[in-house]
């Protein structure tokens, strides 16, 4: 490794209006090196790493690339510069073949044809030489997210990027995925490129940097080699405090059926076949979980639920009710809370403050309305309270919350849902971008509702927040429920092979 750092960013400066989210931001980034970023919601290692990649202009302070000062004006020049970045949304198009996805906006079509054959030719060599498993002419649409996030990767190198950003990779990812996008990375640095991690877990953070750095309030507080710390202390720089990583319950026994889904059958938004008979109780005072991959059928399964996708046969049954496709508004007014996936698209409305999210679904109820009029100090003390609950990270209730940082969004969401007393709680994806500290605090809360007799349905994709605080676990593959498993970390091989879709073990030779 060189004198000079490969990257330095120095004293960087960036706010929006009087939210403050790099606050004089230095960081140095060394050639061949892994380079995780960690930090609570609202850190600033977004904003950070979207000036890096040319998405966001600094007010002040240098980045320096390779000795010298750059300046991006967008993405593409960034990448010019050998930077690239995979985000958590992919941005891939759905339609067109991986091939077609590199060469988009790459200059004239009748070039890129003529030279089409060596693309694909340049495709499969870079697949090979990492073990990628992409094929040029897969569409994407057909592949699943693993393989999604390796043809981004694939298309990061295919640019020739030196510099590679991860943005929480691993949140869609099984356990067996994560292991191999862990091994890339070590395979990446081998061959001389620079990896810096985003990542909320800890444990795969130890397992692959070689540095680390905590970012708190919009400035890095502390950059550590992975040697010399562990995931305690890197969670106590995070947070402040000591975070406890296993969470104590108590052995109540379920009370009475809650929610009953009987042999649900529902298609996706494509009209293809999404949910195929699923069937499932969950009792009050219990956390059922269901695993799987992202796209198994769990999004329709919620949305279905929650009526904001047509059943074709089946029934939901609330307390004993058929709430079987009754609209959202009805089926919320009666007793079901719902934390969805996309908080974007159903959850909250980003142009409109705090307050007015947090009363969304009782924008017309007592306290927060009487005699047609809104209650503006009801609604200011109830959002208040919300927010500092739940340590959302805000200037005040009137904000709008499309500035407040993913985690924080999501905070916001959770605390209104719970708020509600709901006798049964549909969550998908609780804990998504939210940081430990939050995340311990955001657990607890589940296990109270869960302790108070609610019962709670817990769709994720990660492991760890099922291990965490479920009663039991489903596991869901292309639609079906295929197994039943405690929430036992020493069975976690059986449960990534279930949500593979492996129902049995392979029978032995002979
Ligand atoms: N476009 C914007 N307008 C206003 N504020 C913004 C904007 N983008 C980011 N912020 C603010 O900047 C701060 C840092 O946000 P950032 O998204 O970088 O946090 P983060 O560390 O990535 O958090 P998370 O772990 O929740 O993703 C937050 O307080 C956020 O509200």
């Amino acid at each position: 490794m060189s004198n000079k750092p490969f990257l330095r960013i120095d004293n960087i400066r960036k706010r929006f209006g009087p939210i403050v989210a790099s606050d004089g931001v230095s960081l140095e980034i060394e050639e061949g090196e892994i380079h995780s970023l960690l930090g609570e919601n609202g850190a600033g290692k977004s904003v950070l790493m979207s000036m890096i990649c040319g998405m966001v202009r600094p007010d002040e302070g240098e980045i320096v690339y390779r000795g010298e000062v750059v300046r991006f004006n967008s993405p593409r020049e960034a990448i010019r510069q050998r930077i690239g970045m995979v985000h958590q949304h992919f941005m891939l198009v759905p339609n067109l073949t991986v091939a077609e996805n590199y060469i988009l906006g790459q200059g004239s079509a009748l070039r890129v044809i003529n030279d089409m054959d060596k693309v694909h030719a340049r495709i499969r060599a870079l697949s090979d030489r990492y073990a990628l498993d992409v094929r040029p002419d897969a569409v994407v649409e057909d592949l699943s997210v693993g393989e999604q996030q390796r043809v981004e990767i694939l298309k990061a190198l295919f640019h020739g990027i030196d510099l590679l950003i991860l943005d929480e990779p691993t949140a869609v990812l099984t356990p067996q995925e994560t292991d191999r996008l862990l091994s890339l990375m070590g395979d990446l640095v081998k061959d001389g490129k620079t990896v810096v991690f985003i990542s909320h877990k800890l444990d795969e953070v130890m397992r692959v940097s070689n540095r680390i750095s905590v970012m708190r309030d919009g400035r890095v507080v502390h950059t550590v080699d992975v040697g010399e710390t562990n995931a305690r202390e890197l969670a106590r720089m995070m947070v402040g405090r000591d975070v406890r990583m296993e969470l104590p319950r108590s052995p109540e026994p379920a009370g009475r059926i809650v929610l009953s889904v009987e042999n649900l059958t529902c298609r996706a938004e494509t009209g293809l076949p999404a949910v195929r008979g699923v069937s499932l109780d969950v009792r009050a005072g219990e956390i059922v979980g269901i695993a799987g991959v992202s796209g198994n059928g769990q999004t329709e399964l919620s949305l279905a639920l929650s009526g904001l996708l047509p059943v074709d046969s089946g029934r939901v049954v609330l307390n004993g009710k058929d709430i079987t496709g009754l609209d959202p508004a009805r089926i919320n007014a009666s007793s079901f809370s719902h934390i969805p996936e996309d908080r974007h698209k159903h959850g909250i409305v980003m142009s409109l403050s705090l307050s007015e999210n947090a009363i969304l679904q009782r924008y017309d109820q007592a306290p927060f309305a009487a005699r047609g009029m809104l209650n503006g100090r009801a609604i200011g003390e109830h959002t208040r309270d919300l927010i500092k609950r739940f340590r959302v990270k805000s200037r005040d209730e009137n904000q709008a919350i499309g500035s407040l940082s993913g985690g924080n969004q999501q905070k916001l969401v959770v605390a209104r849902e719970l708020a509600r007393n709901p006798d049964f709680i549909l969550v998908n994806q609780l804990a998504r971008g939210i940081d430990i500290g939050a995340m311990e605090f955001v657990m607890e809360e589940m296990l109270k509702q869960r302790d108070n007799g609610r019962a709670v349905l817990l769709i994720s994709t990660e492991l760890e927040e099922l291990f965490a605080i479920c009663d039991r676990i489903l596991v869901m593959f292309h639609g079906e429920i295929l197994g039943e498993l405690p929430p036992d970390r020493s069975r976690l091989d059986e449960l990534g092979l279930l949500m593979a879709g492996k129902t049995e073990q392979p029978a032995l030779a002979g």
